[in-house]
């Protein structure tokens, strides 16, 4: 598999600040991949960077084989972009915004079925304005997915969604990225993450401090599990590398453990010792 982006020592400084401290990034072609961090930590300027929104100040970066520094509007067309802050919300109907985004792009989705696709069928003549945010938030998706996009970037794109409208998203996610739509998600949702990524990178203070897929992050698939039961003398807990064979043990005269439960970290458990907030 190609690479969609290449980043290198990839950095930006601004007069009293460093907002990213140098890092290097590859993501493949039809790779689903999360960039989390801390607020501040550095993705947007990151993303906005790959986008051709901010000029670097230091490193390399690639983007469908361009540098997003210098590339033109032909580049720029086979990107979609749902950026943090909402669309401005004029007049215009649903219909009308997406139709009139679809006319930039010189091989369009139908504009009804993005509107399906986005849930907001119901809503395709109501006016931008009178939407719910989370609504709103649903035609930024569709503006950015309109124009049939090589590679899509989503920054924090279900903030503000209700739970059932986030399922739908992330189902329309997955059948981009089965179409091979590559995507570059950043997020602050780890459920989110485990959803849809197949691998993310962690920032933090403008740095790259882990990389992975959300099974193996920071060692997660070699951290101990921790076994939990109860029996006559009480609730037990131990932590073990090898939990099968504690639960053989502890059943080995065909008795039933009662409450019996085996985890390892969640990924939220990992991340936050990864940005130095212990659980
Ligand atoms: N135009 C600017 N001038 C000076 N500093 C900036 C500018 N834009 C961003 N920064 C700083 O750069 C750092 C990284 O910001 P960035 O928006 O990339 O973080 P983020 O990881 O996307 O955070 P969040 O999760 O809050 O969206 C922050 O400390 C921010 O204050």
């Amino acid at each position: 598999m190609s690479t969609a982006v290449r980043v290198r020592g990839l950095r930006k400084e601004y007069p009293d600040h460093l907002a990213v401290a140098g890092i290097d990034l590859d993501i493949r072609h039809g790779e689903v991949f999360a960039l989390l961090g801390p607020n501040g930590a550095g993705k947007t300027t990151t993303v906005e960077i790959l986008e051709g929104h901010r000029r670097r100040t230091g490193g390399e970066a690639r983007v469908l084989g361009e540098d997003p520094g210098s590339a033109g509007r032909a580049w720029r067309a086979r990107l979609g972009i749902v950026l943090q802050t909402a669309t401005d919300a004029a007049e215009l109907t649903v219909r009308e915004t997406v139709r009139h985004f679809a006319r930039y792009y010189p091989n369009f989705r139908n504009p009804e079925e993005v509107i399906e696709q986005v849930g907001l069928s119901a809503k395709a003549g109501a006016r931008v304005r009178s939407l719910s945010g989370g609504q709103r938030r649903r035609v930024d998706v569709a503006l950015g997915i309109v124009g049939r996009p090589e590679l899509l970037f989503l920054d924090e794109p279900t903030t503000g969604f209700d739970p059932e409208a986030r399922r739908q998203f992330w189902t329309l996610i997955d059948g981009l990225a089965d179409d091979g739509t590559t995507i570059v998600l950043t997020t602050h949702y780890l459920d989110e993450v485990e959803a849809l990524a197949d691998r993310l990178a962690v920032l933090a203070g403008g740095g790259l401090v882990a990389e992975g897929t959300p099974a193996t992050l920071g060692g997660r698939e070699r951290a101990d599990a921790i076994v939990r039961w109860t029996d006559e003398r009480g609730n037990h807990e131990e932590r073990t590398a090898f939990p099968a064979k504690l639960v053989t043990q502890l059943s080995g005269d065909g008795r039933e453990l009662a409450g019996l439960t085996v985890t390892r970290p969640s990924l939220e458990d990992v991340y936050l010792d990864l940005i130095g907030e212990k659980p």
